[in-house]
C-alpha cells in the first residue's frame, strides 16, 4: 500500500429546482472537463473559507462561509501519483451575483437532465444522483490516469 500525502480540496455544486450550475474548466487540473467550482484548501483557511473563496474567483459568485452545507466527502487517488486529494463538497442556495466567465471557468446552467456526464470526471454520474436527491455521501475512487476508475466505494450517510 502506497504511502499517500493528503491534499485538501473543496468543490461547490449550485442548483435550484430544475438545474445545477457547472463550469467549464479551461485551464489546470480538470481541463477540458465541466464540474463544480473549486481547488486547493490554503494553510490557515477553512474548508467552508476556500469554497467560498474558490467560487468567487471562478465565477463571480458570492457566498459567506457559513452558508455552505456539507453534502460530501470524496476521496481520488491515482496510480501515477501518491497525493490524496480529500475533497469536501458543499451546496448552497444562498449567493449573490450571476455567473460570469472568468480566465479559469465558464459557467453555465444545465437541466438535471441534461448534465454532460461524459464531459465531466467519471465519477460524477455516480454520485451525482445521490446529492440531486439532497442525501449526503462518502466515496473513494482510485483512478488510472483520469478517465479509468479501477476501484471505488460509495455510500450515502446520514450526516457529517
Ligand atoms: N467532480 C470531480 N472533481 C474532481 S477534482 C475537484 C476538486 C478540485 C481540485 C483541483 C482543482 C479544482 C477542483 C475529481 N477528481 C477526480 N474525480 C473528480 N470528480
Amino acid at each position: 500500500m502506497k504511502n499517500y500525502i493528503r491534499k485538501l480540496f473543496t468543490l461547490v455544486l449550485i442548483r435550484d429546482k430544475t438545474r445545477v450550475l457547472l463550469g467549464y474548466k479551461k485551464r489546470g487540473f480538470g481541463q477540458g472537463r465541466w464540474n463544480g467550482f473549486g481547488g486547493k484548501v490554503e494553510a490557515g483557511e477553512t474548508a467552508q473559507e476556500a469554497a467560498a473563496r474558490e467560487l468567487g474567483e471562478e465565477c463571480r459568485l458570492m457566498t459567506a462561509p457559513e452558508n455552505l452545507t456539507k453534502v460530501g466527502e470524496l476521496e481520488f487517488t491515482f496510480e501515477e501519483s501518491d497525493t490524496l486529494m480529500d475533497v469536501k463538497i458543499f451546496t448552497t442556495n444562498t449567493y449573490t451575483g450571476i455567473p460570469t466567465e472568468t480566465d479559469e471557468m465558464r459557467p453555465e446552467w444545465f437541466p438535471l437532465e441534461k448534465i454532460p456526464y461524459s464531459h465531466m470526471w467519471p465519477d460524477d454520474e455516480l454520485w451525482y444522483p445521490i446529492f440531486l436527491r439532497g442525501n449526503k455521501f462518502k466515496g473513494a475512487f482510485h483512478f488510472k490516469g483520469h478517465d479509468i476508475i479501477l476501484s471505488q466505494s460509495l455510500s450515502e450517510v446520514e450526516a457529517f
